[in-house]
């Protein structure tokens, strides 16, 4: 890829995706530029690690960038987009990983003819294992949906979808690890609880849910197959389930799914 892709915003999100684009040979390091409101030490830490271009100057980085990466937070969206309508220009590609923010609000303020492009990637693109859902506005052509899919493949999987399925995704695929390492959380506490040391349950749980995700990945059975698979009549997985079920473990998923789906809709309707 010849383009220079620059990011506006440097946190946790930019940086794992930075980390993963750097460590292929998809882009080079010249061709990564970052930016952030104004933490300058923050930028010093991202160009000493990862060997990319760190710079304040909003407006160079502009006229040098072919891809607009969008990585701040979603409450400071709307004013960086008033001020990058001034600059934009039609041969610039804009990239949002910003949760809730909807393709018609980016083309409504960057106008006319600029192609934008929606996704939702996660924090595991730092190890290029991110699960990113795309979708393109109405400016975008069939290459330039090409070259996001390829970016984004640098860092992991990718899908396209259609916008509306974005809040669902942003809550299952955007937030979900979040969900798992609290679920690990709440086991490896369990653990220890019952007299385990901590390290020696973060090591087996770790590797148990890498163990459970490749065999989701590789098995070609089912979540519910798989399960059943472990589940012997009157053993220990039945027991621990038949808690699970007891307490309603579906309902509680169903309303963090449901809970982080609102909260995506939320923020959508506070820009419109
Ligand atoms: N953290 C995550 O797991 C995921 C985050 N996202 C999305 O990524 C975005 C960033 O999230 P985080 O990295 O966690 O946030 P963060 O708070 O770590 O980073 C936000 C960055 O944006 C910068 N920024 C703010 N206004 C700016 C401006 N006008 N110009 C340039 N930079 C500006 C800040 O200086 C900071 O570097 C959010 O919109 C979030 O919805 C999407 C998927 C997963
Ligand atoms: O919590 C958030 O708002 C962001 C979006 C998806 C993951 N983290």
């Amino acid at each position: 890829m010849e383009k220079t892709i620059a990011f506006f915003g440097a946190g946790n999100l930019a940086e794992a995706i930075i980390a993963g684009i750097t460590r292929t040979n998809v882009v080079t390091k010249e061709q990564v530029l970052v930016t952030n409101r104004s933490d300058k030490a923050r930028l010093d830490l991202i160009a000493e690690k990862y060997g990319v271009t760190c710079d304040l100057d909003k407006e160079e980085m502009i006229e040098k960038a072919d891809i607009i990466i969008l990585a701040m937070k979603p409450k400071d969206a709307k004013d960086y987009l008033d001020w990058l309508k001034n600059y934009i220009k039609p041969h610039h590609m804009v990239i949002s990983v910003i949760a809730g923010l909807s393709i018609e609000q980016m083309e409504k303020t960057l106008g006319e003819g600029i192609p934008v492009i929606r996704t939702m990637p996660n924090t595991s693109a730092l190890i290029g294992q991110s699960a990113t859902a795309i979708s393109k506005g109405t400016n975008v052509e069939l290459g330039q949906l090409y070259f996001a899919e390829e970016l984004f493949q640098t860092v992991g999987t990718t899908k396209i979808v259609d916008e509306e399925q974005m809040h669902t995704i942003t809550a299952i695929a955007g937030s979900g690890p979040a969900f798992f390492y609290y679920m690990v959380e709440a086991m490896e506490k369990a653990a220890i609880e019952a007299g385990l040391d901590r390290d020696t349950a973060l090591e087996l749980l770790t590797q148990t849910v890498i163990g459970a995700g490749k065999m989701l990945e590789t098995s070609g059975a089912d979540p519910e197959q798989l399960r059943v698979n472990i589940t012997s009549p009157a053993g220990t997985t039945e027991a621990g389930l038949n808690q699970l079920m007891a307490n309603e473990f579906d309902k509680i998923i169903k309303s963090c799914v449901d809970g982080a789906r609102n909260r995506s809709i939320e923020i959508t309707n506070a820009q419109n």
